[in-house]
């Protein structure tokens, strides 16, 4: 396992043509959704849950994504689109569809539950390279489009937070720029005195 130091100065997602097989075991799955449950959530309202691509259903979604997408286009796939589509749910050993399930409440802002899904997929994703394998998030069309949702039995007054890929990975990644921090960090400073 590696220490939460290290993870956090050095985690970066993995392409999801370097996720191979294995995925993580049943037993570091339950591991890896109890940390992803373990966020703050004002309210305890749980405004998210996880859904399981992979295998032969995995497969036969992404069939049936492709031809949704012809349908939406309205004419053929070409090659290389239908096979990227096909294998949506099949390219990487298992897809965790995370999900958002905030709605207006009393109380809590709805606002505070979307934030409370990122802290889920992040924990999630932290779970996942703590334990040497490797994580994806990404979402594309199939996150915002209502036929496809159903499709992948999201209702409609949910949302993808993402589709987090996760595997072995192959090479480990390059980096990637980050922010300067001078940029993003400050100071709290007073308001000017208005005269
Ligand atoms: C909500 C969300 C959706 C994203 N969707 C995509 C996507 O559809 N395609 C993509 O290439 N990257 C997407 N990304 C960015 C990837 O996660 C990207 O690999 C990542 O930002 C790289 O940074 P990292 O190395 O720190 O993980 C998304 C990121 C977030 C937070």
């Amino acid at each position: 396992m590696t220490d939460a130091k290290t993870l956090l100065a050095t985690r970066r997602s993995v392409p999801i043509p370097a996720l191979r097989d294995p995925a993580p075991s049943e037993a570091e799955l339950t591991e890896i959704f109890t940390a992803a449950t373990r966020v703050p959530d004002h309210g305890k309202l749980a405004p998210w849950r996880f859904i399981l691509f992979r295998g032969e259903v995995g497969a036969e979604l992404g069939r049936r994504l492709a031809d949704l997408a012809e349908r939406h286009e309205g004419q053929p796939l070409g090659e290389a689109r239908r096979a990227y589509e096909e294998q949506r749910f099949t390219r990487a050993p298992l897809v965790v569809g995370v999900v958002s399930t905030a709605k207006p409440h009393f109380k809590i802002p709805e606002w505070e539950q979307v934030l409370s899904v990122g802290a889920a997929t992040m924990n999630l994703i932290h779970a996942v390279h703590a334990r040497g394998y490797g994580a994806n998030w990404i979402t594309e069309w199939v996150a915002y489009d209502e036929d496809a949702k159903a499709l992948m039995g999201i209702a409609s007054d949910e949302k993808v937070a993402g589709f987090v890929y996760v595997g072995t990975p192959g090479d480990a990644p390059s980096d990637r720029p980050r922010p300067d921090l001078a940029t993003v960090v400050s100071e709290a400073t007073l308001p000017q005195d208005r005269v």
